[in-house]
Order: structure tokens, then sequence, then C-alpha cells
């Protein structure tokens, strides 16, 4: 799919089709751009963040937005990493008096969970899951040479591609390292924004189908700003000590091992029995040890100094003999993706705009009365179902 976006976008210039996710800091739509693609052929999604500088509980977020927008700048700037394969491309940026927006290629394909939650007994294949991760490891490698801590390593926040791969979205819990180094001694850049714990870390995660059971649609837009990550926080983070790259390392842990068993290895009955485990108890495997359990059980090491990746980065956990006989350096080209998106672009041309600036105005409402519908939920039948 062709997504070419000139790098300064003008609002007035895009159709909103749908919206596609919802999340702490924004919305984000399915765009097509009026002049240039009137026919919707490709689509792409626009991050859209209210900036609301007279409400205090806003300006967070729109730092976070701005600290976002700057680091996928980064991104795309950096020769090194133009297109690539599994971060998200800057296809362009808009800002008015009211909104901050971005554009990325559309993933349709979704997110890891959802695609997880589709999977007989929740699961993925140990073959599946070597491909997500070496992905992954890819993706974490290049953020990490640019000095770019992920800090939010989650199914939620990975999408699958038209072609089936991979890509990283979410940077707004990104830091950057001064050095991109991967000594003790590390410098944080002056925190850029107020770090967001307060929806993201204190509240536990649940199934897509328990989101969406709370969410406002039933036609698959999720409002999951209240999906925590508190399983996936490392025990130096727990404990309060600096951390750096090997966050991330702990955090893919967690994944592969919520990919291979169907749930996070730390969950406790609240948020205070999960990070006791996640300090105190080491993982517990079901079945027999193979070199994926090996893998995470080493990645799960609660000494980040002793943590695989710690030591020589991405290079250490590629050598891992999980991964022995995988081309790194063809996994685009040789790997088949386990699975593909169907395209739906019919659906997309035939159906009706959603009005961006009406959507977040819509939102900046005040509550309707308790016997009408919930505000949300109105806003979204009348933008929505229509289709
Ligand atoms: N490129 C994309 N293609 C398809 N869907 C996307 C894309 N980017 C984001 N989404 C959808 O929008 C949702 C919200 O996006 P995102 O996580 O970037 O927002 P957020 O406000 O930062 O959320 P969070 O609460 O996780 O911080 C995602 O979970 C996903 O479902």
């Amino acid at each position: 799919m062709d997504t070419q976006v000139s790098p300064d976008l003008d609002i007035n210039h895009l159709r909103a089709i749908k919206v596609l996710g919802k999340g702490a800091t924004g919305t984000v739509f399915l765009v097509h751009h009026r002049i240039s693609d009137p026919s919707a052929a490709s689509p792409f999604a626009l991050k859209v963040v209210e900036k609301s500088p007279l409400l205090d509980a806003k300006v967070d977020t729109d730092r976070r937005a701005r600290w976002e927008l700057s680091l996928l700048r980064r991104l795309n700037n950096s020769p090194a990493t133009t297109s690539h394969p599994f971060l998200p491309t800057l296809l362009g940026s808009f800002e008015t008096n009211d909104l901050i927006g971005w554009a990325i290629p559309f993933c349709p394909g979704g997110d890891l969970n959802v695609l997880r939650y589709n999977q007989s007994d929740h699961i993925f294949s140990p073959a599946v899951i070597r491909f997500y991760v070496a992905e992954i490891i890819c993706a974490l490698e290049k953020l990490h040479a640019l000095g770019i801590v992920y800090r939010d390593l989650k199914p939620e926040n990975i999408l699958i591609q038209q072609s089936g791969h991979l890509t990283l979205t979410d940077f707004d819990l990104s830091r950057t390292l001064v050095k991109p180094t991967r000594h003790h001694d590390v410098v944080y850049e002056p925190e850029p924004l107020k770090q967001k714990t307060s929806k993201k870390t204190k509240n536990a995660r649940v199934a897509p189908d328990s989101r969406r059971k709370s969410s406002v649609t039933s036609n698959g837009e999720r409002a999951n700003s209240f999906v925590g990550t508190e399983e996936y926080i490392s025990p130096e983070v727990v404990r309060g000590e600096g951390h750096e790259f090997a966050v991330d390392w702990w955090a893919l842990g967690i994944l592969a091992f919520e990919m291979l068993h169907g749930t996070t290895p730390f969950r406790g009955k609240n948020k205070k029995d999960t990070f006791r485990r996640i300090v105190m108890m080491p993982p517990e495997f079901i079945g027999r040890p193979s070199t994926l359990t090996d893998l995470i059980g080493k990645l799960l090491e609660k000494d980040p100094t002793r943590r695989l990746g710690y030591r020589r980065g991405a290079c250490e956990i590629k050598e891992h003999p999980f991964f022995h006989g995988l081309r790194w350096d063809l996994l685009t080209e040789l790997s088949r993706p386990p699975f593909l998106p169907s395209r739906e672009l019919h659906e997309m041309k035939q159906s009706k705009s959603v009005d961006i600036r009406e959507y977040f105005e819509k939102l900046r409402m005040p509550p309707l009365s308790l016997d009408s519908p919930a505000r949300e939920e109105c806003l979204y039948n009348v933008s929505l179902t229509e289709f």
C-alpha cells in the first residue's frame, strides 16, 4: 500500500474514514488525503491529540504528544532509520489552535494482543513467537542505537502491518539517553515531560474482550487508555532504581512468556502483589524446558546487569540458540509472516466521514443528562455506526 503524504499536512485536506483506536493521549483515525488520494486507495493512520492549555489535566497530554512527535521526527531524520521495517515512518504532521496530529502508516492487522486472543488457547506456537520476537528485537536494537529506551513494550503497542510484519507504536513513554551507551552511569536527557505513570501503570491489563465491553462501541474501536502495563514493569523500576535499555529486554521476556503461556508470569491479586512477584518470584514455565523457555528465563533475570542484552545489546540476544538458523539480515524478505490482515478497502470508500474537529468539539461538550446515552456513546453513534 503506497502511503505517500506531504510532510506538512493540512487538516482541511484530510478525510477521516473511521476511528481506529483511542488511548490516554489521543485518538487515532483512519484517514485519506482528499486531493492527492480522493479514492482512499492509500489510507493512513492519523493520531490526533487535543491541546487544552487551560485545563491542567490536559497539559501533560499536550506535552506528551509533542514529545512523541519529536521522537518520531528523530527516528525519521536519522538516515539509518529511514523506513526501518519495524518502526513507524512519520508521513506528516499538522498543528492547529486546538489540535496536534501526525500521520503514520495504517496497520490493518490490529495489535498483537487482539491477534493472540484470536488464537485457540490464546497462545502462539514457538515458530510464530520466534518470528515476532525477532522483529521486535530488530526494532529495539534500532531504537537503542539511537539512544532511545522504548519503555512501553507490550502487545497492545505492537501493530500488524498490511504485509504481516510488525511495527512498534506509541512512543510517548520513551526516553532518550544523552549517550547511546550501555554502561552503568547513563545520563537521561532532561526530563521532557512528566512521567506517564498515572493511568498506564496503575491498572491491571485486561483481555481485549472485556476492553470492548467497557468500550463505547461495538464495531472494533477500543478505548484502551485504562489498560495498564504494571505486569511489564521491570524489577529495577519497581525497586525505584535507575533503569535503562535493559528494561526493554525485560519487557521482551514478559511478552514472549505471555505469547507462549497466554498469561504474564508475575500477575498477582493486585498491583502490590504483582510488584512483589516481579521482584521476588522466578517465572514458572508450564511444560518441558526448551530454547524458548531458556531465552525467556535469561531475559527475566532480576538483576539488570546480568540480564541477556545488558552487555552487548541485541547482538547477545540474537545469538541465543532459540534463533539458531535465522537469517536476521533477510527477515523481511525471506520470512513469511504467520498472519496476513485482510484488505477491506471497499468498505473504506463507501463509509461516511468522521469530522475530526467535530469529534473533538463533541468530546468537549458538557455531559448529557442521566437519562441520555453517555456523551461518547452518542458521539460514536453519530459518527461511526452509519457505515
Ligand atoms: N498505525 C496504526 N494503524 C492502526 N491502528 C492504530 C495505529 N496507531 C494506533 N492505532 C490504534 O489506536 C490505538 C491508540 O493508539 P496509541 O497507543 O498510539 O494512542 P495513545 O493515546 O498513546 O494510547 P496509550 O493509552 O497506549 O498511551 C492503538 O491501540 C491502536 O489500536
